[in-house]
């Protein structure tokens, strides 16, 4: 069923908030050139992918943007590494870097270890590269999420991200993402990742505050609302 909180969001619509995502360990090269063929065909906003695999061949005047992760999944990589690691992308042709907090320190409430860590990425990667910080979500408590995000802005971060679509404690929810986006008010966006599937899973993140979506499986979302039919996905 189509979501009428938010009619004007077509496929296409949705299809500009999403970071069309590969980061299996198994991708190949022929994965992500696939990947990136598959995003512009979908009109999507930027492919995501593992920092090992770029550079990447954007065809000319399609506007796709390149995101790479970042200390990925876990977080437990020292802040140099994950510093190091994404000014190599971003030298290697990244646009934006999505890098993972240590989850242990929200957990311990060391709020200024989180803020330690993003500032060190963010000084490795200084504007116009966006910087989003994944906080694995629905692995924290509430109190934990608002620390974190906290944290983040006042490292400079641009976006605050719910999930890295691993951990097995599950993705992105509605409550996440509110509860998020009330956080960081107009100082950074929010992006919503793990078990994004549907255009109404999609539009119900939107109107939570999400102003991007993480989804690896972006050509059956685009093409999942019976009402909207094939849509030319
Ligand atoms: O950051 C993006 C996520 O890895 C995508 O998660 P997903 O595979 O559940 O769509």
């Amino acid at each position: 069923m189509t979501d009428n909180r938010i009619p004007e969001l077509t496929p296409a619509a949705v299809a500009r908030l999403i970071d069309h995502t590969l980061l299996k360990p198994e991708a190949t090269v022929a994965d992500v050139e696939a990947l990136v063929a598959e995003a512009v065909a979908l009109g999507t906003y930027s492919v995501c992918v593992s920092p090992s695999m770029l550079p990447l061949a954007v065809p000319a005047g399609s506007g796709l943007k390149i995101a790479a992760v970042t200390g990925f999944p876990s977080g437990k990589h020292t802040s140099a590494t994950k510093a190091a690691e994404a000014a190599q992308a971003v030298a290697a042709g990244a646009d934006e870097i999505d890098m993972v907090i240590d989850v242990g320190a929200a957990k311990a409430h060391d709020f200024d270890a989180v803020q330690a860590d993003v500032t060190s990425v963010r000084a490795a990667v200084p504007a116009p590269t966006v910087l989003k910080v994944i906080i694995e979500a629905a692995a924290l408590s509430d109190e934990e999420i608002v620390g974190v995000c906290r944290a983040a802005v006042e490292a400079g971060a641009d976006f605050v991200k719910t999930s890295t679509g691993f951990h097995p404690s599950g993705g992105a929810t509605e409550h996440a993402v509110r509860l998020m986006a009330e956080t960081v008010g107009d100082r950074a966006h929010v992006k919503a990742s793990g078990g994004v599937r549907t255009l109404d899973d999609a539009r119900r993140m939107v109107a939570a505050g999400a102003t991007r979506l993480g989804v690896s499986g972006s050509r059956a979302l685009l093409g999942s609302d019976p009402a909207e039919g094939a849509a030319g996905y």
